[in-house]
């Protein structure tokens, strides 16, 4: 079993953009500006945004955090996403999610200028990626595929099932191992929560992403031996031992899958830093004017 390590992925991935962002620099070129609007104080988003804003500090990035109660209307927030849709300065920013169940999330992609739309979530930049077009590739599925080149993991013939049907992870993910690229080529199924025999399904899978958002769903009997497994699962689960009062758990049961697997992504420090590095980049393309014209 090979450990797909997202801890020092992530740190690879960060210090190459912190070079061209110097080059960038040092030519006298525009500084990378990432903003991201959060509603709310959800704990795990609080967190993750801060991890985010973290990031960009350490690869000279600029960075916005536009923090709102979880009051906000759906105009006030509109309105702010149109401020930072015409502000010259910033190249990418990222609306967090989950919103206030008051908020139509579809209403607010569809709302962020798609040449700004470093999470890949506007239907222009879904429907691109679909087409094999330039477009933003939303950060999880892009944080996924940097893992599976950079560890040089054949895909091409290889039955890859998806477990999860989210617009954000599961559905481009299905479709981004499908292309005819690397990674990629890959004969895809996608499961759901109506899935017969999912068991059966899953322990054909030479890569099997699980990303259901169930902590420890899949056990060691849905694992093929030798299989791909990349959990994209992140739960806080409580838990008293803890001083933060929980665990973080994914949506596979690492200790009885990983002897079992070829490669495994732990959780914390797997996919999660990687997606990070994904919004990184969409940003450094997007400052470059490399994806939108
Ligand atoms: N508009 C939007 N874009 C997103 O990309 C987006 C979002 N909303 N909402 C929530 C999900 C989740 N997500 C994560 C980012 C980083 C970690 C991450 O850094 N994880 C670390 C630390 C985990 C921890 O300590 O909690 C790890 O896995 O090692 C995890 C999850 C981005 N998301």
């Amino acid at each position: 079993m090979q450990l797909l390590d997202g801890k020092k992925l992530s740190a690879e991935v960060k210090a190459e953009i912190k070079a061209e962002v110097d080059r960038i620099k040092a030519a006298g070129g525009k500084t990378p500006h990432l903003a991201a609007i959060l509603v709310g104080n959800n704990g795990a988003s609080e967190t993750y945004v801060a991890s985010k804003i973290k990031s960009c500090e350490e690869i000279g990035f600029k960075s916005t955090l536009i923090s709102l109660p979880d009051t906000t209307s759906e105009e006030e927030l509109l309105s702010h996403i149109q401020d930072l849709n015409f502000d010259e300065d910033v190249d990418g920013f990222i609306v967090q999610l989950p919103l206030p169940a008051h908020i139509s999330e579809n209403t607010i992609m569809e709302a962020v200028a798609p040449e700004k739309d470093v999470d890949g979530f506007h239907p222009i930049n879904v429907g691109r990626m679909c087409k094999g077009l330039p477009a933003y590739i939303s950060a999880t599925p892009y944080g996924i595929l940097e893992m599976l080149e950079r560890y040089k993991i054949q895909t091409a013939g290889k039955h890859c099932v998806v477990v999860g049907r989210s617009q954000i992870v599961g559905l481009p993910m299905s479709i981004l191992m499908q292309r005819n690229a690397y990674p990629g080529n890959c004969t895809v199924t996608i499961c759901h929560s109506r899935t017969h025999n999912l068991k059966e399904v899953c322990q054909s899978a030479d890569i099997l992403i699980a990303a259901l958002g169930r902590p420890e769903f899949i056990t060691a009997d849905y694992v093929k031996e030798g299989a791909v497994v990349i959990d994209v699962g992140i739960t806080r689960v409580p838990d008293a031992a803890k001083k933060s009062g929980f665990a973080i758990k994914g949506d596979v049961k690492f200790d009885e899958v990983a002897p079992k697997a070829g490669y495994i992504t732990p959780v914390p420090g797997g996919v999660g830093l990687m997606t990070i590095c994904g919004l990184l980049t969409n940003t450094l393309l997007s400052s470059k004017k490399a994806i939108f014209k």
